[in-house]
């Protein structure tokens, strides 16, 4: 039996990779590995896990995000969706990127057991397509309050085809700024 427990697909913006989780079922259910360093170093983790998050959302339709933090504090993420169903996407904000404010979204959810691999410079953010959605984030560098940054989902100019109807968005999620020309994207 291959000692791999992941396999991991290159995505079109340089560094973000789909991570799909193999499932080692028995009789009694199934072992899923959820991370390994010597592993997902291939696909691009480089560091120890620094923080482990939890976040539900209860209703269908809501949108958290785009979320990142400014560095030094940049962070990768990998994101589990082991609740429900989400429409995940990632905007690279690498000011150095041929892909710069460009966004990639992939469905992930616990039958399908995907997960977003998304590398420093990138803000975050997904859409709910089922109530009651868990995810899990492993992140790379402790939280910073100081150093959140964050676009508007709702953007033009990040164009993002949320698919379904928004029915909750935290007010502050609503007030983040529109891309003006002072954002000139992230250096690491
Ligand atoms: C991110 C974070 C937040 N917090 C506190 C700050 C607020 O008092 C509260 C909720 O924070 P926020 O509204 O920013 O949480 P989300 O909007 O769900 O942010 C999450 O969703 C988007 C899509 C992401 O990509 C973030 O990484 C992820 O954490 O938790 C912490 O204490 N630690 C943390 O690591």
């Amino acid at each position: 039996m291959s000692l791999s427990r992941f396999a991991t697909t290159d995505l079109p913006l340089a560094g973000l990779k789909l991570i799909e989780r193999q499932n080692l079922g028995d009789s009694r259910g199934f072992l899923s590995r959820m991370f390994c360093a010597e592993e997902l170093a291939a696909a691009g983790w480089a560091k120890p896990v620094a923080q482990i998050n939890l976040t539900m959302t209860a209703r269908k339709g809501t949108v958290r995000g785009m979320h990142f933090q400014h560095p030094p504090h940049s962070e990768m993420k990998l994101v589990n969706c082991i609740r429900g169903a989400v429409w995940d996407v990632a905007v690279d904000l690498r000011a150095d990127s041929s892909t710069y404010l460009k966004w990639h979204a992939e469905e992930l959810s616990a039958d399908n057991r995907r997960s977003l691999l998304i590398p420093e410079g990138f803000a975050h953010g997904f859409q709910t397509l089922t109530g009651d959605c868990e995810l899990l984030y492993l992140h790379s560098v402790p939280y910073v309050p100081g150093a959140e940054g964050a676009l508007n989902s709702q953007d033009a100019a990040l164009g993002i085809n949320w698919p379904l109807e928004i029915t909750e968005m935290s007010e502050r999620d609503r007030r983040h700024p529109y891309l003006t020309e002072e954002f000139t994207g992230l250096t690491p």
